[in-house]
């Protein structure tokens, strides 16, 4: 078929480029829109070269008499090529390039005559309103306005012969109204046959709605924005599929010589090759943010939100929710404060464009509405909308967040330690007495302690193994670290490390090298790799003074300090933070996961990354002191979010970790896991059935450093990688089959799974000894349980080097037994201690008041009751009193004086 475009017969029809079958017996699928999109070949306009990006023919005239093209004004090839691949998209015939978005609506309007009626909607864009008016008192044309998300609204105004034309757009600019386009076209039709169905597409695109498919007469564009993406050109683009409708448009685009130009046509072409992708992100991303102003309890706009009044309509006419949406502050001032506060948002009308834009239709847009009338139509003053662009996510949401907090529309909630909105109205007043609660420091106050706890774990199978990429089986333990942030407000941050030879150390915060790291925007994520700079820095700087001899004292406060300057770069809190556990430090229950969990943990809280669920479920007394009740009060979220970072501090800590430590540091139970870059499936599941398994812990008391051993398989495996190789396949080979038959306890028999996995608990003792990692005195521990009358198995766990061995304990072993058996380990300098595994991750003492346990008000040491007259400091503020036992408890009353401080809220 020739594109001629012969001004006395104008219509071209476009073939839908359906590929051939490749042969009978196989079919092709027809091509998605987004290959569609890229594709811009025109077979029946094939270049003479074959440049594979088309031409401008950049030429107002053609030589020579009754060819193609001769005038620019009625034909030119890349306008020709544009026209054929906007077609193509639209499920058009026929599409026309013109000079801009409304001159589009001005080409299509000419179609009606004096006397003519026309409906629209009541929300349009105002440059589409201020058109109508024109036509209205220039032309003699009637508008009515009304509300077209409402087809009953539509249809009173439908005049069998005088209604021309029913102009619709779904979703309507700027309040994202649905209008049901194919209720309205069959409506109309019904009733006004003659009538034609136009409708702006513009805030959606070809590629999210094709409006000519649910029985439109005409469809137009302001291809200005989505279909070119990048604001460097005006364009407007009308498609249709009547013969008689493409005739008077040609015949008017010609008349008035409004056509998109050459150059302008070939900046399109490229936009239109990436839209799919643009809009993909940009849809992504709205989402992101109008679930975020929404969870802030803002009134949103957007298709894409529950409780979207149209949303089932949109969802069978569209392919998406586009990249529009819209927010009530309820307070017009305001509303121009945080328009005025946002740095990456750009303001600016218009939308569609990579970059991300915030505007007050009011004020912008929409001004040329009367207030009056934008009234009667509903359109609020103080409305902000935003067009999202490809911008990262997190800093377009950390960008709004700010502008929020700096206009004064949500504060923190100390209680609740999140942003939540301020009511309208009392925005500037909270924003005056929080400037003045900071002050002019740039140091936020701290309110209140924060007290944090993480368990250890024990490894059943795969221990070093995990590292490259085998399957760990893991659970927690009933030994824990504690932290405790409480407010200094001096300007000093300090750390006191109970367990490393009671260390203590403080700092000046603003001397810290906050040069040496970029810092992180509050959604950002920490990089998979661990910032050089800032280590060396943190070396170089406040850690300066730790000699060798402070390896564990340092690479602990490395690892706070590192976390501090990256989280917490805008409140730099000034807090002490003190650390104990009941776990034993370096012994291979994950003393690192634990301690990385809670100073992650602690962070994360002062920089208000993580935040407490608002009115956590009540609890009863009676559940007060058992570890695991209050599990799941941590949104998963935040949980992920602790684990993200322990995991970095478990890299500065300890090297290569493979993450299963801090994993189980954080959710606690019984799991799998899989590192992941291995090929094959990652992460964790949690196991069940592991929690009513017995084993003894035995600590070697052998000091050993996981980071060496772990770098010692690493170097093993380097140089001799068939020999590892085969043992980490046994070693994988032995937590699959243990996976199983934990998984299939019951119907296997509890006897059978006690058999089984003391079998395999040996097995891959041995492997480990073959890796290197086994110490004599781990051997010793080893013989004395396998020996008669015990017969048990044993492993190392953890690192090994030293540290503890595991043993699983059957359900037949008496009391008796155990009894010599842990006395003749204790003769030996062993410490053994049986525990129960599989309790509550990660829990953070619940701050609020009324979950705090007054009658567990700690008697401070040397009292013996509590004093007549309560100490006014103490009854307070029960920070004081938790700071002081904290430091100052015997380790075996330690847990349960936490249990008893009030509810923990767990993962
Ligand atoms: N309670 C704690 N307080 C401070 N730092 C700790 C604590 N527990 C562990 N650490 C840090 O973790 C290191 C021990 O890590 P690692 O050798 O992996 O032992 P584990 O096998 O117990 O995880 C210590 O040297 C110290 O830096
Ligand atoms: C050896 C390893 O598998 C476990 C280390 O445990 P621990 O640090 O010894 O508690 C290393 C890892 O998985 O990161």
């Amino acid at each position: 078929m020739s594109p001629t475009i012969d001004t006395k017969s104008p219509v071209v029809h476009h073939d839908l480029p359906t590929p051939d079958p490749e042969s009978p017996t196989r079919t092709r699928q027809p091509y998605k829109l987004s290959t569609l999109c890229v594709a811009v070949e025109n077979p029946s306009m094939k270049d003479q070269y074959g440049s594979s990006s088309v031409p401008i023919y950049q030429s107002a005239t053609f030589k020579g008499v009754g060819n193609e093209y001769d005038y620019s004004r009625s034909g030119n090839p890349t306008r020709s090529h544009l026209e054929h691949h906007i077609a193509k998209i639209s499920s058009a015939a026929r599409a026309f390039a013109v000079s801009s978005g409304m001159a589009a609506l001005d080409v299509i309007l000419r179609l009606l005559r004096p006397g003519d009626e026309i409906i629209a909607g009541d929300d349009l864009y105002g440059g589409t309103n201020r058109l109508l008016t024109f036509i209205r008192t220039h032309v003699g044309v009637t508008v009515h306005h009304v509300d077209t998300t409402d087809p009953n609204a539509v249809i009173p105004f439908i005049h069998p012969t005088k209604t021309a034309m029913v102009l619709l757009e779904s979703p309507t600019n700027p309040l994202l109204k649905i209008a049901d386009l194919a209720l309205i076209s069959k409506e109309v039709k019904e009733r006004a046959p003659n009538a034609i169905v136009v409708v702006d597409n513009t805030m959606m695109s070809p590629y999210l709605q094709r409006p000519l498919e649910h029985g439109a007469d005409i469809v137009y564009d302001s291809a200005t924005k989505y279909l070119s993406g990048h604001h460097d050109l005006m364009a407007g683009m009308i498609t249709c599929n009547r013969d008689d409708l493409a005739k008077q448009i040609a015949f008017t685009i010609n008349s008035v010589g409004n056509a998109l130009t050459p150059i302008d046509c070939f900046l399109l072409l490229r936009g239109v090759k990436t839209m799919a992708v643009r809009m993909d992100r940009q849809q992504a991303t709205s989402q992101l943010v109008a679930t975020y102003l929404h969870s802030l309890g803002f009134k949103v706009h957007y298709p894409g939100l529950p409780d979207h009044p149209g949303r089932e309509i949109h969802q069978r006419i569209s392919d998406g929710n586009g990249a529009v949406l819209s927010f009530e502050t309820g307070d017009k001032e305001l509303s121009e404060k945080i328009v005025g506060s946002t740095r990456l948002w750009g303001i600016s009308v218009s939308f569609g464009c990579v970059n991300s834009l915030i505007s007050m239709p009011c004020v912008m847009s929409h001004a040329s509405i009367d207030p009056a009338i934008r009234a009667a139509r509903g359109l609020p003053e103080d409305l902000i909308r935003l067009c999202v662009g490809i911008e990262d996510s997190s800093d377009l949401l950390d960008d709004l967040e700010h502008a929020l907090v700096d206009a004064g529309a949500i504060a923190l909630s100390a209680q609740q330690n999140k942003y939540v909105r301020v009511p309208p109205g009392h925005a500037a007043l909270n924003k005056a007495v929080e400037q003045l609660a900071i002050g002019s420091s740039n140091s936020r106050g701290v309110e209140h302690e924060w007290f944090v706890s993480a368990p250890g774990k024990v490894i059943l199978f795969g221990e070093h193994a995990v590292v490259h990429g085998v399957t760990a089986i893991a659970a927690s333990v009933d030994l824990r670290c504690y932290g405790l942030t409480t407010p200094r407000n001096d300007g000093k941050l300090s750390a006191h490390f109970n367990d490393i030879n009671d260390f203590q150390a403080e700092w000046d915060i603003e001397s810290l090298p906050w040069g040496a790291s970029a810092p992180l925007g509050h959604h950002e994520r920490h990089p998979e790799d661990l910032d050089q700079q800032l280590i060396e820095a943190i070396h170089a700087g406040p850690l300066r003074e730790l000699g060798p001899d402070k390896d564990q004292a340092r690479n602990a406060a490395l690892a706070f300090l590192y976390m501090y300057i990256k989280l917490t770069n805008a409140e730099r809190p000034s807090v002490h933070f003190d650390v104990r556990a009941t776990l034993p430090v370096g012994a291979g229950l994950g003393s690192s996961a634990s301690f990385s969990t809670c100073a992650a943990t602690a962070l994360l809280l002062l920089s208000h990354r993580v935040t407490l669920p608002s009115i956590p479920p009540p609890i009863s007394a009676e559940h007060l002191h058992l570890s695991h009740h209050g599990r799941h009060a941590l949104e998963k979220h935040n949980a992920e979010e602790a684990n993200r970072w322990a995991f970095i501090a478990e890299k500065i800590l300890h090297g290569n970790p493979s993450g299963v430590d801090n994993s189980v540091a954080v959710f606690g139970g019984a799991l799998t896991y899989n590192r992941p870059g291995f090929g094959k499936p990652s992460g964790m599941e949690s196991i069940q059935g592991f929690g009513s398994l017995r084993f003894l812990l035995t600590n070697s008391k052998v000091p050993r450093d996981t980071k060496k051993l772990v770098a010692g398989v690493g170097l093993m495996k380097q140089e001799q990688p068939e020999v590892v190789g085969s043992i980490l396949d046994s070693i994988e080979n032995i937590s699959a089959q243990a996976k199983r038959s934990l998984a299939d306890s019951t119907e296997f028999g509890r006897e059978n799974l006690l058999r089984d996995l003391s079998v395999m608990i040996s097995e891959n003792h041995k492997h480990l000894v073959s890796l290197g990692v086994s110490h004599p005195s781990l051997e010793i521990i080893r013989e004395k349980t396998a020996a008669p009358p015990y017969n048990l198995s044993t492993k190392l766990t953890g690192a090994g080097g030293g540290g503890c061995a595991v043993t699983l304990i059957p359900d037949d072993f008496s009391d008796t037994s155990m009894k010599d058996l842990l006395s003749e380990l204790t003769e030996c300098g062993f410490d053994p201690y049986l525990t129960s595994v599989g309790g509550s991750g990660l829990g953070i003492l619940s701050p609020y008041p009324e979950h705090r346990n007054t009658s567990a008000k700690d008697i401070h040491p040397g009292q013996v009751t509590p004093p007549e007259t309560p100490d006014e400091a103490n009854t307070s503020d029960p920070g004081d009193s938790i700071k002081a036992s904290f430091e100052t408890k015997s380790l075996l009353e330690l847990t349960g004086w936490a249990q008893n401080l009030g509810k923990w809220l767990y993962v």
